[in-house]
């Protein structure tokens, strides 16, 4: 149903050990967003994902994707980890990885099919890796290996896609690609969540964002959000600010 909610997350917390990570973060996102999770380094944003797509328990809090929650609300859900945290030594094709996408959908006696093979040709058509679909993974450059990945995650489909970092270490070309999917994906009624980290496009590419310390500093649309005071509560002394062109850049 259009007026539930993509996301709705209640009193969430998780620790690794003795290090609180994300601490009583409360957050509604409506359907059809395409929004920014920014925040410091260490600040929880890949914890947080994590929590949200099932691969890390919290301590306590709860959260229900497109009104479903467990198993039920991750089905609704498309995660795309950072590239960083994959093997890609591992011996398989680019289209073998887009494939992958369309198992979840596949019952035990469901053979893949015509429209699973429609799927991953529609995704790796739409990222433009068409034409290297046959390469072994580990021999693609990273931005091929990051549009493979997003292509993996149209193939799954679904209702919200969670995607940590998706530019790190692409060339723009790539980023530009990758940043017109998920506008269309957007433009599809479908929810996307992006971790990102280049402060100087968070106001051309999100139409809300979240920014977090540990819990939620502030959230809404990217306009009212977006500020160098807001900034500031977020990152604290990491931040040089250039109010005369409006530019806020995180300084590591
Ligand atoms: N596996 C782990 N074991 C112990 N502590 C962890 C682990 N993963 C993350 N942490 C800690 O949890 C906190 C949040 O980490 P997280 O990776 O979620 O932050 P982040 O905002 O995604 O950071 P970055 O921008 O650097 O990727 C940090 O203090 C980090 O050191």
């Amino acid at each position: 149903m259009s007026t539930q909610l993509a996301l709705e997350i209640r009193d969430l917390s998780l620790s690794y050990g003795v290090v609180r990570a994300v601490e009583d973060v409360n957050l509604n996102i409506e359907q059809g967003r395409l929004v920014g999770i920014i925040g410091p380094n260490g600040a929880g944003k890949s914890t947080l994902i994590k929590a949200i797509a099932g691969a890390k328990d919290p301590d306590h809090g709860t959260i229900r994707i497109v009104g479903e929650t467990g198993r039920a609300g991750r089905r609704k859900l498309t995660y795309v980890p950072q590239r960083g945290a994959v093997d890609w030594d591992f011996p398989i094709s680019a289209e073998g990885v887009v494939r992958q996408g369309r198992f979840g959908g596949l019952g035990l006696l469901r053979r893949f099919g015509k429209a699973d093979r429609r799927a991953v040709q529609d995704a790796l058509d739409a990222v433009a890796m068409t034409s290297l679909k046959d390469r072994q993974i580990g021999e693609l450059s990273g931005g091929q290996q990051q549009r493979v990945f997003l292509a993996r995650a149209l193939a799954q489909g679904g209702e919200v896609f969670l995607m940590d970092e998706p530019f790190a270490g692409v060339d723009a070309a790539t980023e530009k690609a990758i940043m017109a999917v998920l506008r269309e994906l957007r433009d599809a009624g479908k929810t996307v969540l992006v971790v990102h980290h280049d402060l100087v496009t968070v106001a051309d590419y999100f139409d809300e964002i979240v920014l977090l310390n540990r819990t939620t500093v502030a959230h809404g649309p990217t306009s009212r959000v977006f500020t160098p005071e807001n900034m500031r509560a977020t990152y604290g002394g990491h931040l040089a600010i250039f109010d005369a062109q409006s530019q806020i850049e995180a300084v590591e």
